[in-house]
């Protein structure tokens, strides 16, 4: 496969009001490819200064930008689609380079995050307003929505693509512009999605991408009262940072944060169909994904089977290797911090008495690839049903009755996503009201699309990405009362 470096969308520079651009001090960030350790690129670390002149180029597009009409803001949204479409595999590429992803899943991502673009074309057209009944006769009363303004946005390397544009669609198309920081294990692919916003036409300053120094851009983005809106997704510990930094200028805020997903496997599931969501919703992206199931909670009539069954597949299924490699679908983890946490949650596991059934060690490749590894009869008190793996491992509780089911699902501090498999009707009513989470899969294990409502409560976040509800976050509701004398 071609290096980064004759990628025709590979783009080493911070992108500042339409202008490619070195970090002020010259410093650079290494980026490796997590298949092979290798560096694979350089992009520069920019600080506070260039965050600032960031700001200071979002502020200045903006009135110009929201002048456009919904159809023209659609219409370049709607370039930008087409040209992410026609480079999906330079993309990709770009994306298993530096997230280790499998090639066939990175252009899957591109394919998600091309999605949002369209959605949130289509969705400018349909920002309305209101007019209200007015309490006296010679009232009128409208409501109007109009752009919150400039943006602060910081995304995360397991999506590096499809993050990016989650949030920055919907911003565009409410007619804001937008400053982002990258991960900085992932730059390249923010770059990227930079090129192809210029090609498409989006004006210089609407669209600004800053890789660099994380809690300095922060602070330059929440310390700013030109920036009205603050959106992250990443680790609760950082949107907790973020939420209390936003408080300075009261930005509105949405978060996108951990999660510790529960897949609940009742007695009256099919359990063939429960495996097979099981391992999408527990395998994709190597398990690095915030609604990637962390907790499998099976009813103990069913445990024995179901771990059978899972075991079966996860050996027949899984193929571990470099993400450029054909036929592997479970490419290395972004780092050597990810295995150290996947080990420990393995071995606290064992130690307080699960029952390994599959892998529990790293790869024989070395590196940070890691075997997928299955755990029985695990339990409430070990790390793995409290903290987040991020990571290839796939742990069996019991429960007993449904109560048990609930109380164990929302025994957490998160509530993102949730998954059960169950055909008694009235069980699945009962189960999905009760769970407390944002997001719920019924005999499903993927639910991720632009149409639906993504997000979570309690430690998971604030506010909705994607559907009709996420272009709100991006627009402020204004009142008008009319006297007609
Ligand atoms: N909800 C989700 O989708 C995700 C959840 N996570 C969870 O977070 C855990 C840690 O993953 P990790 O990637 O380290 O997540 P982080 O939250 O550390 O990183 C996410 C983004 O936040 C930035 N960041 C890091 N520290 C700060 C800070 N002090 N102020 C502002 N921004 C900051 C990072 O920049 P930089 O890269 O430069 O450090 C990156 O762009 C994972 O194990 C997982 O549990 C992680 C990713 C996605
Ligand atoms: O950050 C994540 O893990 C993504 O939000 C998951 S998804 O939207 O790609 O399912």
């Amino acid at each position: 496969m071609e290096s980064l470096q004759e990628n025709s969308l590979f783009r080493p520079f911070a992108y500042i009001d339409g202008n490619w651009v070195a970090a002020d001090s010259g410093e650079q960030i290494e980026v490796d490819d997590p298949a092979t350790g290798e560096i694979v690129g350089r992009m520069p670390k920019l600080g506070r200064a260039e965050t600032e002149r960031a700001i200071e180029a979002a502020e200045s597009a903006w009135p110009a930008w929201r002048a456009l009409t919904a159809q023209e803001r659609a219409d370049t949204l709607m370039k930008w689609y087409d040209l992410m479409l026609e480079h999906q595999d330079e993309l990709a590429a770009i994306m298993t380079a530096e997230q280790g992803k499998p090639l066939k899943e990175a252009a899957g991502e591109i394919a998600y995050a091309a999605s949002f673009l369209r959605w949130f074309a289509e969705e400018a057209r349909r920002v309305y307003g209101d007019t209200i009944p007015a309490a006296k006769s010679n009232q009128r009363i409208v409501v109007l929505k109009q752009p919150v303004g400039v943006v602060g946005a910081i995304t995360p390397w397991n999506f590096p693509s499809s993050m990016i544009t989650r949030k920055a669609a919907a911003a565009l198309a409410a007619g804001c512009p937008i400053v982002i920081k990258p991960a900085s294990q992932t730059p390249f692919s923010a770059t990227a999605l930079a090129a192809l916003a210029e090609q498409a036409g989006v004006p210089r300053g609407v669209f600004n991408v800053v890789p660099g120094r994380a809690s300095e851009i922060a602070k330059a983005m929440t310390e700013s009262p030109v920036v009205r809106k603050i959106t992250f997704t990443g680790s609760t510990e950082v949107g907790s940072q973020l939420m209390a930094g936003a408080a300075e200028h009261i930005q509105k805020i949405s978060l996108e944060l951990g999660g510790n997903a529960p897949f609940l496997v009742f007695e009256d599931a099919d359990l063939d169909a429960a495996v097979e969501g099981a391992m999408a919703s527990k395998f994709r992206n190597a398990g690095q994904t915030c609604v990637c199931t962390n907790r499998f909670l099976v009813q103990s009539s069913v445990i024995n089977a179901f771990s059978e069954k899972l075991a079966a597949a996860m050996n027949s299924e899984l193929h571990v290797g470099p993400g450029t490699e054909e036929g592997v679908n479970i490419g290395p983890l972004i780092d050597d911090d990810a295995v150290a946490k996947v080990s420990e949650h393995i071995q606290d596991a064992v130690d307080k008495g699960a029952e390994l059934l599959l892998g529990g060690h790293t790869h024989p490749l070395g590196g940070r690839f890691f075997t997928p590894t299955l755990v029985s009869h695990a339990n409430a008190d070990m790390k793995v049903a409290h903290e987040e793996t991020f990571g290839p491992l796939a742990a069996v509780l019991p429960f007993d009755d449904e109560e048990d089911a609930v109380q164990m699902a929302n025994d957490t501090r998160f509530g993102l996503a949730s998954y059960f498999y169950a055909n008694d009707l009235s069980r699945v009513w009962r189960v999905a009201e009760a769970l407390e989470y944002g997001m719920v899969g019924i005999n499903t294990g993927l639910i991720s699309n632009a149409s639906a409502p993504f997000g979570g409560v309690k430690a998971s976040g604030l506010g909705r990405e994607g559907s009709k509800y996420g272009i709100d976050e991006y627009m402020e509701t204004k009142y008008l009362c009319m006297d007609l004398g």
